[in-house]
């Protein structure tokens, strides 16, 4: 009897800004308590699973050459702790996965951490598994801390590790130009230096979140751009000197705010509407203090199946100015 190959999948999954970032002291476990605002946007990777005598990852797009193919990809580990979960043989799973970036390696907007839940979303579709959202949340969450919220999208809080979230009511649709860096920053150094300056000094800290969230349901933007805050951006900035310069001509161009998104170095600005964010992104783009600029909403929804019956639409464009 022939068997049958199941056909392959895609997973469109969102990028994210944090809107609010507040870091906590460095914890036993080398991680530090946060309480964040997550916001979803329609900057977007595509990732596609087929069963395959040939397993592996290919990546294609933003960043490609600086995404590793091997066991490090976060895609990968995606597909052995699925594996390992659902009681698969993860030594060699049969699976090749395909990256699409659009999201900027490394650049504070959690791709790794999309295509790692973009992955468990397609491959539960992949292997028919009868296994819901929350229940992928906590694998998500053993594959990195902003995983989660890949899955759901949204805007929500997060706190823990950023792994803990409560959906957050968001009116509108807010409209955002992001200025990518040259190069991505770490993780851990940014944290690290935060620690630092922390040691040396007393860098100013972001207040409650509680504004943040009534500034997201009223809507206005032009609320939300005066309560936009990160404790990372201190550490991201004394690392890359020239984002001052960066977020200076963001706001100059006819942004209402801009902030250092996550870990930076992408600089993420709140604009009053969709056309101002095309103009914002047009002057910024000829500024000469990034490598490239894109224009995003937010928010969206997590990771979707493409073509599934909770994508009715096509794929958000991705205005390149
Ligand atoms: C800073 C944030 C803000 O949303 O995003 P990015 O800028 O990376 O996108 C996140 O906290 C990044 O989350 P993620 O990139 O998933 O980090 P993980 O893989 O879990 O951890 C990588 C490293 O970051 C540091 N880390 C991460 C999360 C946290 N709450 N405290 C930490 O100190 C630790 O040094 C850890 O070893
Ligand atoms: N699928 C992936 N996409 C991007 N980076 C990945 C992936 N898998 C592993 N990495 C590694 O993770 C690091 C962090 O990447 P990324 O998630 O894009 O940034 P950030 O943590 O700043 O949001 C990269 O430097 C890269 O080496």
């Amino acid at each position: 009897m022939l068997a049958v190959v199941p056909p392959p999948v895609t997973v469109r999954v969102p990028s994210k800004i944090n809107l609010h970032l507040s870091v906590g002291d460095l914890r036993s476990d080398g991680f530090h308590d946060l309480v964040t605002v997550f916001q979803a946007l329609s900057l977007v990777d595509e990732v596609t699973v087929a069963v395959t005598d040939d397993p592996g990852v290919e990546v294609y797009g933003e960043g490609q050459d600086s995404v590793p193919t091997g066991a490090n990809n976060l895609a990968w580990r995606a597909v052995q702790a699925l594996a390992a979960y659902v009681g698969r043989d993860e030594s060699e799973p049969k699976v090749r996965v395909v990256l699409r970036k659009g999201i900027p390696v490394a650049g504070g907007m959690a791709g790794g951490s999309a295509d790692a839940a973009a992955t468990l979303v397609a491959l539960s579709a992949l292997w028919r598994l009868d296994i819901g959202r929350d229940e992928l949340a906590g694998v998500a969450a053993k594959l990195g801390s902003d995983v989660p919220f890949a899955l759901y999208g949204g805007t929500a809080l997060g706190t823990g590790r950023g792994e803990q979230l409560v959906p957050v009511l968001s009116r509108h649709t807010f409209h955002w130009v992001l200025a990518f860096d040259q190069r991505g920053l770490s993780t851990p150094r940014v944290y690290g230096e935060l620690d630092r300056l922390r040691e040396a000094g007393d860098p100013p800290r972001v207040g409650s979140h509680a504004p943040v969230v009534e500034a997201l349901a009223s809507g206005d933007p032009r609320q939300l751009a005066l309560l936009l805050g990160n404790d990372l951006q201190a550490a991201a900035v004394s690392l890359r000197p020239g984002l001052r310069r960066t977020l200076r001509a963001g706001v100059n161009a006819g942004a209402l705010a801009g902030t250092v998104s996550g870990s930076g170095p992408t600089c993420a600005f709140l604009c009053a509407d969709a056309q101002s964010a095309v103009e914002v992104a047009a002057e910024l783009a000829g500024a000469g203090v990034c490598r490239t600029v894109r224009v995003a909403h937010g928010p969206v929804p997590g990771a979707r199946v493409v073509g599934g019956e909770n994508d009715p639409r096509p794929a958000p464009p991705q205005v390149h100015a």
